[in-house]
C-alpha cells in the first residue's frame, strides 16, 4: 500500500502517453496544427470549461471538510474567474465572439467526457472525482512540460500557438497542478489495492476521453 498519483499514470501508461504525446499536441509544439482544428477545439473547449466548473461545484458538495471546501471553492473561482475570462478573451483573438460561443452545438465527444467526470463525482466520493479530473489539471500542465523538452518545439511568435503552450506552464496553473498532485498523493497514501483497481479504471477512462478530445479537434466532428 501507498499509492501516489505516479502509479496511476504506471498503470495506464500507453493511454496515458498517447494522450500527452497526441497528433493534436505535437502540431501545437511545431505550430503546424490547422486553424480550423484549433478553433473548433477552442469553441468545444469553452463547453468543457463551463461543465468543469460544474464539477468543482459538485467538489464543494461532497466536500466532509472545510479544508476541502474551501479548495473546492478556490477550483471553482479559478475556473470563472480566470480561466473562462481568458478563454473568451483568446476565442474573440481567434475571431470567435461570445455570441458564438453561447450559441455553439456540443460535440458528442465533449458531452462523453464533461458528463463522465460529473457522473462519476455523483456516483463516488471526492477521490472518485477528483481523479477522473485530474487528465485535465495534471494532463495539461504535464503536455506543456512535455512540449518544451521536445526539440520540434517552436517557441515565440513564430509560433501561432505560443500562448497556448504559455498559459499551462505558466506559474499558476503549474501550482494549481502540484497543489492537486500533492492533495491525490495524500489521499492514495491509505487506500487498499482493490479501492486503487477502482481509481485505475476512472483515470483509465478520463484520459481516454481526453484523447478523443483532441481527436475530436483534428477531425472538427460533432
Ligand atoms: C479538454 C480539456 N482538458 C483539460 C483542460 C485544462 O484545464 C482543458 N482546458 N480542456
Amino acid at each position: 500500500m501507498g499509492y501516489h498519483f505516479t502509479d496511476l499514470t504506471r498503470a495506464c501508461h500507453d493511454d496515458w502517453r498517447a494522450y500527452i504525446e497526441h497528433d493534436f499536441v505535437r502540431n501545437l509544439g511545431t505550430g503546424t496544427l490547422d486553424d480550423g482544428a484549433f478553433r473548433h477545439y477552442l469553441q468545444q473547449d469553452y463547453l468543457f470549461l463551463i461543465h468543469f466548473a460544474r464539477a468543482y461545484a459538485l467538489a464543494a458538495y461532497k466536500s466532509r471538510t472545510l479544508a476541502d471546501l474551501r479548495q473546492a471553492h478556490e477550483g471553482l473561482k479559478a475556473i470563472v474567474d480566470v480561466e473562462l475570462g481568458l478563454h473568451v478573451g483568446y476565442c474573440r483573438e481567434w475571431g470567435i465572439s461570445e455570441e458564438q460561443l453561447a450559441t455553439l452545438p456540443e460535440a458528442r465527444a465533449t458531452m462523453a467526457y464533461t458528463r463522465y467526470v460529473l457522473d462519476t463525482g455523483n456516483r463516488g466520493d471526492l477521490l472518485d472525482l477528483h481523479v477522473a479530473l485530474a487528465p485535465c489539471l495534471v494532463g495539461y500542465g504535464e503536455i506543456a512540460n512535455w512540449l518544451n523538452t521536445q526539440v520540434f518545439t517552436v517557441r515565440g511568435e513564430a509560433n501561432p500557438y505560443d500562448a497556448w503552450i504559455a498559459m499551462y506552464e505558466s506559474e499558476e496553473f503549474q501550482a494549481a497542478m502540484h497543489a492537486e498532485l500533492a492533495w491525490l498523493d495524500a489521499r492514495l497514501a491509505d487506500v487498499t489495492p482493490a479501492r486503487f483497481d477502482e481509481l485505475c479504471a476512472v483515470f483509465r477512462d478520463a484520459t481516454r476521453l481526453e484523447i478523443d478530445f483532441w481527436q475530436m479537434g483534428l477531425d472538427r466532428s460533432l
